[in-house]
């Protein structure tokens, strides 16, 4: 089964002389637990396919089949319950005067689970902070923490797909090992479906099966990431990313 299956997607910002074209008619599946990866240059559409999945774009058309559900115009609350996103910056997506617990505790009252204080223990565990993190306030923390407190928050209602959006790059270097390792053992113990978007061909072989490749909104083409560290690009513009990260891929 496909978790995601994306068809001619188009998104614009603006219109008439304004109209930005964002993507362009872009189309992709992701299978059930899969790790897909979006790479390509700054301005290329990455975090627009992201967003327009989340329903956070207002202007988009094409075909969206996500977790089962044909999307439209607005997203339900049982969308949110299964497909989650977690930011490139913990720091902005944590609001400073509330608590890890209350962090929690909020989306899990809202998506109507049972059993939270329990469930609070777990997802601390789940993401290697453990109970002594519970009461902390955002600035009580360090980057690679707040940003575990950002993917317990993306698990909390146990979605089976993450939108997962430069996860590690406002990250020190020597903590975007950790997060990357968390990531991929989160995957495997709750059967998750990732779309990543990286500029970082390090981070999305570490993370992902396949990559889709993209400039000026368009698919330049999907390769495996055995063929990326290959270097066996089709596409001169692939060949050409790749060569420049050849230290980050092999
Ligand atoms: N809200 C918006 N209004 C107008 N234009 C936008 C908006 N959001 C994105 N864009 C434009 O859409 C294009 C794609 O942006 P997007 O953020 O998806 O690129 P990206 O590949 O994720 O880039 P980066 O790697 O720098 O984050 C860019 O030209 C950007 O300026």
């Amino acid at each position: 089964m496909n978790a995601i299956d994306i068809s001619n997607l188009d998104v614009w910002f603006g219109s008439g002389a304004d109209r930005a074209d964002a993507v362009r008619d872009v189309s992709f599946k992701v299978a059930d637990g899969e790790s897909f990866g979006l790479v390509g240059e700054s301005g290329s559409g990455k975090s627009t396919i992201l967003r327009a999945i989340a329903g956070l774009v207002p202007t988009w058309s094409g075909e969206m089949t996500v977790a089962g559900e044909t999307l439209g115009v607005r997203r339900s609350k049982a969308f949110y319950r299964k497909v989650q996103m977690v930011f490139q910056d913990p720091y902005a997506s944590l609001h400073p005067r509330q608590s890890v617990d209350r962090v929690l505790s909020e989306t899990m009252g809202l998506h109507g689970v049972t059993d939270i204080d329990k469930r609070i223990g777990r997802l601390l565990d789940d993401v290697g902070l453990g109970p002594g993190f519970r009461f902390r306030y955002p600035h009580q923390l360090s980057g690679g923490q707040r940003q575990r407190v950002a993917i317990a928050r993306g698990l909390a209602c146990e979605p089976s797909i993450l939108l997962l959006d430069e996860p590690t790059s406002a990250l020190d270097v020597s903590v975007q090992g950790e997060i990357l390792n968390l990531l991929t053992d989160l995957r495997q113990e709750h059967k998750l479906t990732y779309v990543m978007v990286s500029h970082d061909l390090g981070v999305v072989g570490h993370l992902c099966e396949r990559i889709g490749v993209m400039k000026e909104g368009r698919f330049v083409e999907v390769l495996a990431v055995d063929e990326m560290r290959r270097l066996e690009a089709r596409e001169p513009y692939t060949r050409h990313l790749l060569e420049s990260s050849i230290n980050s891929i092999r």
